[in-house]
């Protein structure tokens, strides 16, 4: 990578000056109290930022956080970070109620050397992430104008052409923070030849985002095993009933001709686990799946799935696991998580674990995060690294 390192611009000098860093604080949140389960995405930064408020510059930090329209939803709000950002750094995190207006505008002027603030969730702009050059480039503009100089250090939004990700470093001299530097040096391991056999996992919930990376991923790896909200759209080509468990219809024909493809390296579940409805005290069954009830919805893979995931996992040399097996925030559907971490985290081989909620799951489910080789903040951005392509966001930084 012929990259500008957040070291270059330390080596500069930094004193006083305001620099603008994306950072990927997409933490998940509890549905019910809305406090944060999972800080791993906002200690990674740490590094970066603590760095910048060493070397007294003003620090005007922006990210985004799940997915809202384009127009401000509370939900949302970056708030709950700031606070614990503050606590994890140390230090008072001035919050803009807003990311490019008034209240915005006026946290920044404020900012003394060695503050830090915190502006609202990007995506609360249309401009964010809008496939128009001019109405993405005009809320780069807005965005640019709190800088003197960009960190780009959100590796998990790396993927994604947004405006914080892709426009801003064409406004500003840019460079990559210690995370992002970090991430690609251990991932470019396994872009040039993993040790074999080399296997992929995945599950999780962003059904047609992988989708895509799956068809350039199969000529690479040796077993793709999907399970997760994924697995049902594959299981449907196979000509299976999935009752009312996350389908994504349109990509059913896509999927039967992934699987044709596939040389058999891709495998699905045999049993599932289905509930009455989306929620933790939800009766549930473990059924075959060729018997999955027309009202019922399938949110875990179920232990002879386990057992067989585990077993294909037992000789690999190179494991690459993005995208949960099951709704593990609810214990009755986190058994099948569980699992297979625990086969990834037994086996020998090099072991990158990727994605917000993925490497959250590590942590909740208590498992020890030293038994994995990488635990990488991206589960997109990463899958997507893997499959060889330049992303937007290190494309820009590259120029
Ligand atoms: N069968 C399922 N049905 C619905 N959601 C699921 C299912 N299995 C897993 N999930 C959800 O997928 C989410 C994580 O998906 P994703 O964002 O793709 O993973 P990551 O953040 O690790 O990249 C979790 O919140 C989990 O509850
Ligand atoms: O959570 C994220 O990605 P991941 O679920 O693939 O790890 C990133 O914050 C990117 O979010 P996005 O997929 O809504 O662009």
């Amino acid at each position: 990578m012929s990259i500008r390192t957040l070291d270059d611009l330390l080596a500069e000098g930094v004193s006083g000056r305001r620099v603008l860093v994306r950072a990927d604080l997409n933490v998940p949140l509890d549905k019910q109290t809305g406090e944060i389960t999972d800080d791993g995405r906002i200690r990674a930064v740490l590094p970066t930022l603590g760095a910048l408020v060493e070397a007294g510059a003003k620090v005007v930090v922006c990210s985004h956080l799940g997915r809202p329209k384009g127009t401000p939803d509370p939900q949302f709000s970056l708030r709950p970070v700031a606070g614990r950002l503050g606590e994890l750094l140390g230090a008072r995190v001035h919050f803009a109620a807003d990311t490019v207006g008034e209240s915005a505008r006026s946290t920044v002027d404020a900012l003394a050397d060695g503050e830090v603030a915190l502006l609202e969730n990007l995506r609360f702009n249309a401009g964010e992430t809008s496939k128009d050059d001019a109405e993405r480039g005009a809320f780069a503009d807005q965005l640019a104008a709190f800088g003197d100089a960009f960190v780009d250090d959100a590796f998990g939004a790396v993927h994604r052409k947004h405006a914080s990700v892709y426009d801003v470093p064409a406004r500003l001299p840019h460079v990559a923070g210690r995370l992002v530097l970090r991430e690609v040096e251990v991932l470019s391991k396994l872009t040039g030849d993993p040790a074999r056999p080399y296997v992929v996992v995945l599950g999780g919930s962003k059904v047609s985002d992988k989708l895509a990376v799956i068809e350039a991923l199969l000529p690479k790896v040796d077993r793709l095993l999907i399970g997760g909200g994924m697995c049902f759209t594959f299981l449907k080509a196979q000509g299976y009933e999935v009752g009312s468990s996350l389908l994504e219809e349109e990509m059913v024909e896509t999927c039967r001709n992934l699987q044709e493809r596939s040389e058999d390296k891709i495998m699905l579940p045999v049993d599932v686990v289905v509930a009455d409805a989306f929620a933790p005290d939800a009766p549930h069954d473990t059924v075959r799946v060729d018997g999955i009830p027309s009202k019922r919805v399938g949110l875990d893979i179920g232990p002879e799935t386990v057992a067989g995931f585990a077993a294909a996992l037992k000789g690999a040399r190179t494991i690459f696991w993005n995208g949960p097996m099951g709704v593990f925030e609810m214990a009755p559907f986190a058994h099948g998580t569980r699992g297979v971490a625990e086969a990834i985290a037994k086996s020998d081989a090099f072991t990158v674990v990727g994605g917000g909620d993925s490497a959250a799951a590590v942590r909740v489910l208590g498992l020890d995060e030293s038994s994995f080789g990488h635990i990488s903040t991206g589960g997109g951005a990463s899958l997507e690294y893997l499959e060889g392509k330049t992303l937007p966001g290190i494309a820009a930084l590259e120029k």
